[in-house]
């Protein structure tokens, strides 16, 4: 098997993200997404999913993840049922996101996939709220383990979160990075982020949202497509 390789430019991706099995009988080019999320914590490594990433092989880029179940994660996982499902989709994958804070208990497993060409994302979640100063910490501590992008999902509570979210991603200049709010200023936040530059930009296939505040792909794809980007003056 030729390994999918997946170079992110500065231009915005969106991606699709997977927990909903039925979704996995769909077929997805890219014009539903930039890349396919499979959230293998709630997926799981059945037949399913691997005739899924078979099916998908060179027609969109795959992204793997098995979440914790402290951020966000289903089914109650522990860290070795996430490895094993992670290990047994490696293969298909272009980029595989782990937690930031798991980082380090899984350098082995980032060592191997980033010696395969596996792009790595480290991410952080909040489903409370939102601390600026508390997101820059972990991007930054994102980038300094080598994400390729260091991503964080916090929940926007109000217009002043929906503010200080915008002036936090205006602010990224260079670093790449990947950041969403979730809420009912999700949608607007993922739109603001895109604009300002974040690579992975979230959005759901299948029924089901696999966060609050996701757009359909296919709609988030069309309206990032229809939206400038923003430069900032400093
Ligand atoms: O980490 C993320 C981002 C996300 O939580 C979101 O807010 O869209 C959705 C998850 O599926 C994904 O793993």
């Amino acid at each position: 098997m030729v390994f999918p390789v997946l170079s992110f430019s500065s231009h915005p991706l969106t991606v699709g993200a997977i927990t909903d099995a039925k979704a996995l009988a769909g077929n997805f080019g890219t014009e539903s997404a930039d890349l396919v999320e499979l959230r293998l914590d709630a997926l799981g490594s059945g037949q399913a999913v691997i005739d899924f990433a078979q099916r998908h092989h060179g027609q969109i880029p795959l992204l793997i993840t098995a979440r914790t179940p402290e951020e966000g994660g289903a089914n109650q996982l522990a860290f070795e049922k996430r490895l094993e499902l992670l290990q047994i989709l490696l293969p298909y994958a272009a980029a595989v996101d782990v937690e930031v804070a798991q980082a380090e208990a899984y350098s082995d497993f980032l060592g191997e996939a980033r010696a395969n060409g596996t792009k790595v994302v480290l991410s952080s979640h909040d489903f409370v709220g939102f601390d600026h100063v508390a997101t820059l910490e972990r991007l930054s501590l994102a980038q300094s383990a080598g994400a390729d992008v260091a991503k964080a999902a916090v929940t926007l509570r109000d217009p002043v979160d929906l503010t200080l979210f915008e002036s936090l991603v205006a602010g990224l200049g260079e670093v790449p990075f990947s950041l969403m709010g979730m809420g009912a200023y999700g949608p607007i936040s993922r739109i603001l982020a895109a604009q300002h530059g974040s690579l992975l930009n979230y959005g759901f296939l299948g029924d089901e949202p696999t966060a609050p505040g996701q757009w359909p792909a296919r709609l988030l794809k069309e309206v990032i497509a229809n939206t400038p980007a923003i430069a900032v003056k400093n």
